[in-house]
């Protein structure tokens, strides 16, 4: 066995809405100290720019085939928000540690996932801004970073990642297997782990995307907090058969999603209550039947990430399946900074070389280790 390294792990979500911190050991295959965790939200100008980055990200490379070559003001915002999102990150590291008292010299690593702007496995696109280099200058800590590109060119969907650490995780409580851990995020993905330690992954479709983007356009809130909104409507049957319609769904996996690949509602649709109702129906309606492409049903569902903080996905989840739904929490697993965690995980699995994704993760032909390492100017 390898000593344990102590690591910080960053992620910035799909949502957009921050950074969140979480600090743990491990040696890359047992966790040793876990829990320990932050949310940084992104300032509204820099949450405005980082939407700006994934629209010139879609004028540079969704546009198939391409039409011309891209522009140098996309090219340069890009650049602009990857070095104010990498500032924003080295900024959240100094506060976490003062926030815990921990000097910069116990962490030995950390891993930075940055902030996505654009996802086409197909086309083995995909692009995180957060310049692994700058960070580990600023932070003076190495700094695994650029943890999709190498599955995604060797053929596989790069995403999801966290798999190998819902299993991990899954190692240390007692629930019968199979089990299903759902990451509501911006995106949905599920992880199977099955009775012999067998993993499979996708992403599913919407988690929170769709609803935070009506609240924006309809009432200008970031979020529907607590599902007030869509527990006070009412779900439109054929709004919700329209969008459940997309190809997308019946798709096998592996498959993985960008934000905005699915379409959700048009404005002024429906009014913001059924609207909300409807977004978390779809919601929960493909999480439920993400059953039908497993070997088998799970025993209990486990969710995690912001969406399973808010009470009408959960509801409706538990509506949709037969099984028992438990929330990351209750587990002692913090839905919270769960993918933060996972991706401090991975850095110490891609620093010793293991492998990251997998064929039944990712459709990666063989199991892949991945993340680049950028060193830190020595002490
Ligand atoms: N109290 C709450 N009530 C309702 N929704 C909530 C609540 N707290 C968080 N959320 C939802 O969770 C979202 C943030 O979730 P999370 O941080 O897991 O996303 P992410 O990490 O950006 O996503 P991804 O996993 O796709 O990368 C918010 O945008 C909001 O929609
Ligand atoms: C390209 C990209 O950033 N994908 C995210 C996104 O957000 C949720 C879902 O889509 C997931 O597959 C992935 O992130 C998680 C952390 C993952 O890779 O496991």
């Amino acid at each position: 066995m390898h000593d344990a390294v102590t690591v910080i792990g960053l992620m910035s979500g799909t949502s957009m809405d921050g950074i969140d911190v979480a600090l743990l050991s491990t040696d890359g295959e047992r966790l040793t100290d876990r829990g320990r965790g932050l949310s940084y939200p992104y300032p509204l100008d820099t949450r405005d720019r980082v939407r700006e980055a994934t629209k010139a990200a879609w004028r540079i490379w969704g546009a198939h085939p391409k039409s011309q070559a891209p522009s140098p003001e996309d090219m340069a915002l890009l650049e602009a928000v990857e070095r104010e999102v990498t500032e924003l990150h080295a900024d959240a590291i100094t506060d976490f540690l003062d926030a815990f008292g921990i000097s910069r010299s116990e962490i030995n690593l950390i891993g930075f996932h940055g902030q996505t702007v654009f996802h086409d496995a197909s086309r083995r696109i995909t692009r995180q801004l957060g310049d692994g280099p700058l960070l580990a200058q600023l932070a003076r800590i190495d700094v695994v970073h650029d943890f999709r590109s190498a599955d995604i060119a060797a053929g596989g969907q790069g995403a999801p990642l966290v798999p190998a650490y819902h299993r991990a995780v899954s190692d240390e409580v007692g629930f019968e297997k199979p089990l299903a851990v759902v990451n509501i995020g911006g995106i949905a993905n599920v992880t199977w782990i099955g009775a012999d330690g067998k993993v499979i992954a996708f992403d599913i479709g919407p988690g929170n995307c769709m609803i935070d983007e009506w609240m924006q356009q309809e009432a200008g809130l970031p979020f529907d907090r607590n599902g007030e909104a869509a527990l006070r409507g009412t779900v439109d049957k054929d709004v919700l058969k329209r969008l459940a319609s997309h190809p997308y769904y019946r798709r096998k996996p592996p498959k993985s999603l960008d934000r905005y690949d699915l379409p959700g509602l048009s404005e002024r649709e429906l009014s913001l209550e059924d609207g909300a109702a409807t977004l978390v129906a779809l919601a929960a309606r493909e999480i439920a039947a993400s059953a039908e492409y497993l070997p088998q049903r799970p025993r209990r569902w486990v969710l995690a990430g912001g969406g399973a903080k808010n009470p009408a996905i959960v509801q409706a989840i538990v509506e949709a399946v037969s099984e028992p739904v438990t929330s990351a929490d209750e587990m002692g697993w913090s839905a919270e900074h769960f993918e933060a965690e996972a991706f401090g995980f991975l850095a110490v699995r891609a620093l010793r070389k293991l492998p990251l994704t997998f064929p039944s993760t990712t459709g990666v032909p063989r199991p892949m280790t991945g993340g680049r390492l950028a060193r830190a100017p020595r002490r």
